[in-house]
């Protein structure tokens, strides 16, 4: 058995190795990954092993034998295709793994993450929302130890920092906002996108589309005159009656 058939050959869908490649291929379609910007790492618990994709490169057209694999205990790559450079985001995806205890984080180019940080300033917000349910509150329930999920009458509070030339200089501003909003699970970076993390990937996946979903229902609220995170009732006397928008 080769190395390769260790860390990045398996049968399973849910092999990280696979599952990087498949939701790459579906985030593509989202317009969410494309023109090679964007991606995804996945921790995998059993093996302790962060898998990483190659830098610069059409992330929807990646298989497994592109992946980087590094070992999460020594911080070495156990697997490092001559071809590549690792993404330039993987300073910011250790940083989640070794700060937040991610198990994974997806990075996506989203218009309606850059649309939100054009028009918020350094705070986006949204209240009182079904879908804001999807999304973790930062609270552990005491007896069962589970997460607990933000309310429908809970205010969904994402900082946006300053983008940079290289990803690499986002790491101050990243570390200031898990100091400054230690329950959040992403962070929008200005005219660029939004970086989501999670326990598991099943969990980033989900926050990431709830969290896609506010967003661009916010851009809507906004064009129409109504704050998204203004309170029950209130937006009729914001909302700009007879727009285009
Ligand atoms: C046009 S993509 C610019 C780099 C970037 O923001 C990104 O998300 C992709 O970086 P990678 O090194 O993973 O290709
Ligand atoms: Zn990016």
């Amino acid at each position: 058995m080769s190395l390769d058939d260790v860390l990045i050959r398996s049968d399973d869908p849910h092999h990280p190795a696979n599952l990087i490649c498949t939701l790459c291929k579906q985030f593509f379609h989202n317009n969410w990954c494309t023109g090679t910007g964007g991606g995804i790492s996945i921790k995998d618990s059993e093996t302790n092993r962060y898998y990483l994709a190659p830098s610069g490169v059409q992330k929807e057209q990646m298989t497994p034998d592109d992946l980087f694999v590094m070992d999460a205990q020594t911080l070495e790559y156990l697997r490092a295709p001559e071809l590549y450079r690792p993404s330039a985001c993987t300073p910011l995806f250790l940083a989640c793994y070794q700060k937040k205890d991610a198990g994974a984080i997806i990075h996506t180019h989203s218009q309606n993450a850059v649309m939100c940080s054009l028009i918020f300033g350094d705070e986006f917000r949204i209240a009182n929302i079904e879908q804001i349910k999807a999304l973790p509150s930062g609270e552990v329930d005491p007896v069962t130890g589970k997460p607990i999920a933000l309310s429908f009458f809970d205010t969904l509070k994402i900082p946006i920092i300053e983008n940079m030339a290289h990803e690499d200089e986002l790491i101050d501003d990243l570390h200031k906002t898990f100091a400054e909003y230690p329950d959040t699970c992403a962070v929008i970076v200005r005219r660029h996108g939004i970086f989501v993390w999670g326990p598991t990937i099943d969990k980033v996946k989900i926050f990431n589309e709830a969290i896609d979903y506010l967003m661009e229902l916010a851009i809507k609220m906004y064009k129409m005159g109504i704050p998204p995170d203004c309170g029950i009732g209130e937006e009729k006397k914001h909302l700009v009656r007879g727009t285009d928008a």
